[in-house]
């Protein structure tokens, strides 16, 4: 059953919240089961921010079902550039987010089903979870082989990932959310999620690749909505709550209030990029100009996701080497990122000498040095 509820409402009745809302009552149930109306990555991750700061959890706990538009979704402590393709990304319109979470990077699109399960942190159990999730999917096809591994994946027919686990516990609150691949666009998953910038050194966690499937491909015949309603079923069974599934609006402040601040936080370059652990990029470039080849050396040091140091290597009597200073001194401070690299290099541009050949030379060394960003 899925009822429009405000939250206000909701959880005013059924929480207890850190910070003070006018008519709070606290009721004895002890469970709610939450649906996004957004598919805003950034607003989702905030109702889960939300949830973390706001509202103690002891005894009681919250399941919230969300689906995205097209996103790449990179862990905590991730490098986006050396987990996927930006240029596609940019290209095909999907975002990239930064969850607060560890672990890899996922894709996700509406045929991508993510639950969060929020709990006090004693009561924090990733494999009752999943368990939760097996026995629902086998409650509506009991052919389905689908097991919970070790490493808190869910497998069908053993072999395909059709689940990816993360975790972040707080102080007294705890959540493990993962995702569950329904019908997702496989073949964009796996174009985005293969970096095609060479020569990357970090210390950032790395993903682990696997071999995934959609679980539709088992039966057509479902759609998101049976699953989460399925999901929703086998949860308020487990808790002995309502099976009723009260929609949110993630932008509603009058229910999350101070939740678009934390949303506008989650959507800035600072957040998504500049929380890179810091890495270097050593790499080699051919460059055809007028019918010969010539190579170039980049060597990039990049600290919260900007350039702390550059050396371009380049043949002497190609460019003045003065040209290429110029370039290596203004990239050094600036953000890796291809706009702003863009801007700068037209900048230098209408300052370099006025010469045809230099300009085409430097803009085509700067065009290079922009695609590894
Ligand atoms: N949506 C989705 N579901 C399952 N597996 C995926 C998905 N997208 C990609 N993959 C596969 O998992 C690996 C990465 O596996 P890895 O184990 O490195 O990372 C994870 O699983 C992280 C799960 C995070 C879940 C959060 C829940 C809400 S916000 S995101 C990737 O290279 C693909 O092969």
């Amino acid at each position: 059953m899925v009822i429009l509820l405000s939250l206000k409402n909701c959880f005013q009745l059924h929480y207890g919240l850190k910070i003070p809302a006018a008519g709070f009552r606290c009721s004895a149930n002890s469970g709610l089961i939450i649906q996004s109306v957004s598919s805003d990555i950034y607003q989702n991750l905030a109702v889960e921010d939300w949830v973390h700061d706001n509202m103690t959890l002891e005894d009681r706990h919250v399941l919230f079902m969300w689906r995205n538009s097209p996103t790449v979704v990179i862990g905590r402590h991730q490098n986006p550039w050396q987990e996927c393709n930006l240029k596609i990304m940019r290209e095909k319109n999907i975002k990239l987010a930064r969850r607060r979470s560890g672990g890899g990077t996922v894709y996700h699109d509406l045929g991508n089903i993510n639950l969060t399960f929020f709990t006090s942190k004693k009561k924090y159990e990733r494999m009752e979870n999943l368990k939760l999730v097996v026995r629902a999917l086998k409650a509506l096809r009991p052919q389905f082989d689908v097991r919970a591994t070790e490493r808190y994946d869910l497998l069908l027919n053993g072999n395909f990932k059709i689940s990816g686990t993360a975790a972040k516990l707080g102080r007294t609150v705890a959540y493990h959310h993962c995702t569950l691949l329904c019908n997702a666009d496989r073949f964009l998953l796996s174009s985005v999620l293969k970096s095609p910038y060479k020569g990357i050194k970090s210390n950032a966690t790395p993903s682990m690749p696997a071999l995934v499937k959609n679980l539709f491909e088992e039966d057509p015949s479902l759609t998101c909505e049976i699953v989460m309603d399925a999901i929703a079923a086998e949860y308020a069974r487990c808790h002995k709550i309502d099976h009723c599934i009260t929609l949110i609006n993630p932008g509603d402040e009058t229910v999350f209030p101070g939740i678009n601040m934390k949303t506008k936080e989650l959507q800035t370059w600072d957040w998504i990029y500049g929380k890179t652990p810091k890495f270097s990029i050593r790499t080699c470039f051919n460059m055809v100009y007028k019918q010969s080849l010539l190579e170039v050396k980049v060597d990039i040091q990049v600290k919260h996701g900007r350039i702390e140091a550059c050396n371009i290597d380049l043949p002497e009597q190609w460019l003045p080497p003065a040209m290429c200073s110029e370039l290596e001194k203004n990239l050094t401070g600036s953000k890796l990122c291809p706009s702003e690299t863009a801007a700068l290099a037209s900048t230098l541009l209408r300052v370099c000498p006025q010469n045809y050949e230099l300009h085409s030379k430097w803009s085509l060394l700067c065009e290079t040095v922009m695609t590894l960003m």
